[in-house]
């Protein structure tokens, strides 16, 4: 069955890119605000260089905004962001910062990573920040490296990170696992409430709302749809003479036949108990009338059985078309009065008046 609205999982997970983005613009306007201070604090203190490099580093940020406020694409922002961070820690850890302390920034790295990005990316690059950041506290006589940090700190700074991004791990796996399974319960309870348990087909619910979807697009650009209400003739005599269970078979058996006849974009729904409604998107009355007749043929071919036992089938439908009616309610009332009509007549029959069925041409009288 073609579903005509987006699934529920694809609108979560934009809401939860879109959360993130809000919460990196927040964070890139207090990193600014920040950088900007430190960098004047550095500046006052003599730490001319130092200053500098951390207003640098603001610019990069706000570059970082204006692209994202220009294009939009998240993935560059978040990318953009978790580097230019990655770039102020490794300076920080390089020089030391202000008073040996620079090295601490880089417990705000873990959440940060794990939050913005896949488990294995962000335990990969974090693997890579602290490789650095081991190559830096080992070898401080290489190039650039200017800061010099003593053995209990050094052991203490891995020992805490360690810790911490450990912690920061699990915590995220298990957000995301929660996430996953509450994903999961939505759209199973979605499927339930739109579903009709034993044919599979769309519930009267759901049927109702893609009616009133169908009946928009209608007013809003003229595009015209018809639905056919159909019935089982004489079903009870099917669940009296076999059993209920046969019955059941014999509405799985119509349901699975009835979405081999129709198009994709038609949506079949068990209106309830033996009746059947169809809605036929841009679909005139006489085509409908067509479609109903060739799945009447089908049903009279089809061999319909249960344990063993040959059980002959067959269905009337009242057809009708939203140009007729113009509401809903008028149009499921036309479609039932003709459904009537088709059962007065004899069953086994469409209406309104289908003049030629058994060569398969419909036409209607009206
Ligand atoms: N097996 C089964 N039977 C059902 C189900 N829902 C409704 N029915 C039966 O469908 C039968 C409908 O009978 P009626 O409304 O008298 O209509 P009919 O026998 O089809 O006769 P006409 O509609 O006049 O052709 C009843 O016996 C219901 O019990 C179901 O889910 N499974």
């Amino acid at each position: 069955m073609a579903s005509l609205q987006q699934p529920s999982h694809q609108i979560a997970d934009e809401s939860e890119e879109a959360r993130v983005s809000r919460l990196l613009t927040g964070l890139s306007v207090m990193a600014v605000l920040f950088l900007l201070g430190i960098g004047g604090k550095a500046w006052f203190a003599e730490h001319h260089t130092h200053a500098w490099v951390l207003w640098a580093f603001g610019a990069f940020v706000v570059a970082n905004m204006l692209v994202y406020a220009q294009t939009g694409n998240r993935a560059r922002q978040k990318g953009g962001l978790i580097s230019i961070v990655g770039l102020l820690f490794g300076y920080l850890i390089i020089t030391g910062g202000e008073s040996n302390t620079g090295p601490l920034w880089f417990y705000v790295f873990p959440p940060l990573l794990f939050y913005l990005t896949d488990l294995k990316t962000g335990t990969a690059v974090l693997l890579f920040c602290v490789l650095i950041a081991v190559v830096v506290f080992q070898f401080p006589q290489l190039p650039f490296v200017t800061a010099e940090y003593s053995t209990d700190f050094k052991i203490r700074f891995f020992a805490t990170l360690a810790f911490e991004s450990i912690f920061c791990f699990v915590l995220e796996a298990s957000r995301l696992n929660a996430r996953k399974e509450l994903m999961d319960m939505a759209l199973a309870h979605k499927f339930a409430a739109s579903t009709d348990e034993l044919t599979g087909l769309s519930n009267r619910r759901d049927m109702h709302h893609r009616l009133n979807e169908e009946l928009s697009r209608y007013q809003r650009s003229g595009h015209h749809f018809s639905v056919a209400l159909i019935d089982l003739d004489l079903f009870k005599q099917i669940n009296d003479r076999h059993g209920h269970d046969a019955g059941d078979q014999v509405l799985r058996d119509f349901a699975a036949l009835m979405q081999s006849v129709i198009r994709q974009t038609d949506v079949a729904a068990r209106w309830g108990g033996e009746e059947f409604l169809i809605l036929l998107p841009d679909t005139s009355l006489l085509q409908a009338l067509t479609l109903a007749e060739r799945l009447r043929q089908r049903v009279s071919r089809h061999e319909f059985s249960f344990a063993g036992q040959a059980m002959p089938v067959t269905i009337s439908a009242g057809v009708c078309s939203i140009a007729k009616t113009g509401s809903i309610n008028e149009l499921l009332k036309q479609a039932d009065l003709h459904l009537y009509s088709a059962k007065e007549s004899g069953r086994d029959r469409i209406a309104p008046r289908v003049r030629t069925q058994e060569s398969g041409t419909a036409l209607a009288d009206n």
